[in-house]
């Protein structure tokens, strides 16, 4: 099968989260299925800067390409390069200087033309480049609309009808919600502006065509996609989600197991093993020391996250000075709203020998603290999956999580009778559990016995691509069988 993969941001070319980290590996784990894979993603400012430090050549393969239902004269050129690390991954850039040339992914002049354009484009470049595709897999609401331009706008192209879509919803908290003015910019036919459509309450919702036109749906976690049916967790689209329930899967995430790997990772300062662990300490000694924290042996928790509400901030808000209590140092690495990052600030003010607080983008300095920190918190409200436990499952650097969505299906708490489970966690959303779950780590990280089967459980489990790989392209027969 021949898949086209379409994205806004993708590893290493351009990433700001998670689904950039997903979408530079799957492909390459896609491969060794036997499927034949395209990436499309925009022609970033960020492709440029990063083509040096990773290593691959770009080469322009055609250009002046116009859109024509789109309400603008912008033209685009198309580019390539290949996916580092892939066999034969090739990676067509979409260029536009008026719509791409911000110096971060999500600015720009209109993020909603640029989504608009960049999917309009996609579809553009694979008539002008003249590929057959089986599938095309789209991912989050920035490239939502192709299911609705394929079901709609192209229904009659002889070629691009026979694609079969795919949705991956990496995070149903960003759904692409515009003014219906946008409808008109898009060329969508009007009809579409209906409950049935992408109507929402008022507004237009790109996510939400994704999820009423694509041929199959899926998100990054079994439990998420239970959740996002629900009130609770459906943020407004539970009821859509409830009606393409039949078609609606969960694919756990992986990781890139040669991308993640303690034994050959160069960003981080000692490599070592399960049989090597002791050599982890090493890696915190010389964090503590780069971070100006003082060397002592003290647990230290580290936290790399976006710093917004969906990733349980405020329930930390609430207990972080009775966690300033313990004997502990705490690393954060992370950017994100005001609020938050001021909170960490004053904290790393009232307490510099407990907090390093770094905020700003670093995947290098994240490394580090993969392998050097002794515990991973990660207290989200919602999650569809979570990549940072799972680096930090492989690192030996144990998890303490709420258990919802991927974090609920790839942590499992310690149970010290039987010495199974590989981290620590809670259910209700309520800091005083947070606390709990923290207090219970700490204790635990002094039972060196208890602590070194954490580790063990931690650094076997199994995170690989290789299975959930398998369970795409099961996914991708399904929606192919949509088609034909
Ligand atoms: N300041 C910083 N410096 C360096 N690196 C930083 C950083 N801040 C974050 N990162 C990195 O960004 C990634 C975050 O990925 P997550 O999956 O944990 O969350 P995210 O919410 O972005 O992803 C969404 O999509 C993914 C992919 O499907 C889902 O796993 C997830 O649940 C969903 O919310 C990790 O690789 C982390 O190391």
């Amino acid at each position: 099968m021949k898949i086209a993969m379409v994205s806004y941001e993708v590893y290493p070319f351009a990433k700001v989260g998670g689904l950039a980290d997903v979408v530079g590996a799957l492909p390459k784990y896609l491969e060794k299925q036997g499927m034949a894979v395209d990436i499309f993603m925009p022609y970033h400012k960020k492709v440029d800067e990063n083509s040096s430090k990773f290593g691959y050549t770009i080469e322009k393969v055609s250009e002046g390409i116009s859109i024509p239902h789109l309400l603008t004269e912008e033209k685009f050129d198309i580019y390539r390069t290949s996916l580092p690390g892939s066999k034969n991954v090739n990676v067509f850039l979409i260029a536009n200087r008026y719509y791409f040339s911000a110096d971060e992914v999500y600015q720009g002049p209109d993020l909603a033309e640029q989504a608009i354009f960049f999917s309009a484009a996609v579809l553009e470049a694979i008539k002008k480049l003249d590929f057959r595709y089986d599938i095309i897999h789209v991912n989050d609401w920035q490239t939502a609309l192709i299911p609705v331009y394929l079901k709609s706008v192209y229904k009659n192209d002889e070629k691009l009808s026979k694609i079969a879509s795919v949705l991956t919803i990496h995070n149903l908290g960003y759904q692409g919600i515009f003014e219906p003015s946008y409808m008109k910019f898009a060329g969508l036919p009007e009809y579409l502006f209906s409950i049935d459509g992408i109507e929402f309450y008022g507004n237009i919702n790109f996510l939400k065509g994704g999820i009423l036109f694509a041929d199959v749906i899926n998100t990054v976690s079994p439990t998420y996609a239970r959740e996002i049916q629900t009130k609770e967790y459906g943020e407004k689209l539970d009821g859509v989600l409830r009606v393409r329930s039949a078609d609606l899967y969960g694919i756990l995430n992986g990781i890139d197991y040669e991308e993640y790997n303690p034994e050959t990772d160069k960003r981080i300062y000692v490599n070592y093993n399960l049989e090597t662990i002791e050599k982890k300490k090493e890696n915190k000694r010389l964090l503590q020391r780069e971070l100006g924290l003082p060397a002592r042996d003290v647990p230290m928790i580290g936290m790399i996250n976006r710093l917004v509400d969906q990733k349980g901030l405020d329930i930390m808000a609430e207990i972080m000075d009775y966690v300033s209590l313990f004997d502990i140092q705490f690393v954060l690495l992370g950017t994100g709203e005001e609020k938050y990052e001021n909170m960490f600030k004053k904290l790393g003010e009232r307490y510099p020998e407990k907090y390093s607080i770094n905020l700003k983008f670093d995947v290098v300095l994240a490394q580090k603290i993969y392998a050097g920190a002794d515990m991973f918190l990660m207290p989200s409200k919602y999650e569809p999956c979570g990549l940072g436990q799972m680096y930090s499952l492989r690192y030996g650097t144990i998890p303490i999580v709420r258990y919802t969505g991927g974090l609920a299906d790839t942590v499992k708490e310690y149970n010290p009778e039987t010495k199974e489970g590989n981290g620590f966690g809670f259910e209700p959303y309520d800091s005083a559990y947070l606390l709990k779950a923290i207090a219970k780590a700490l204790y635990y990280y002094n039972e060196k016995e208890h602590w070194n089967a954490l580790i063990k459980n931690a650094m076997t489990t199994d995170l690989s691509w290789d299975n959930s790989a398998k369970e795409y392209v099961k996914l991708y027969q399904r929606a192919k069988s949509k088609i034909q």
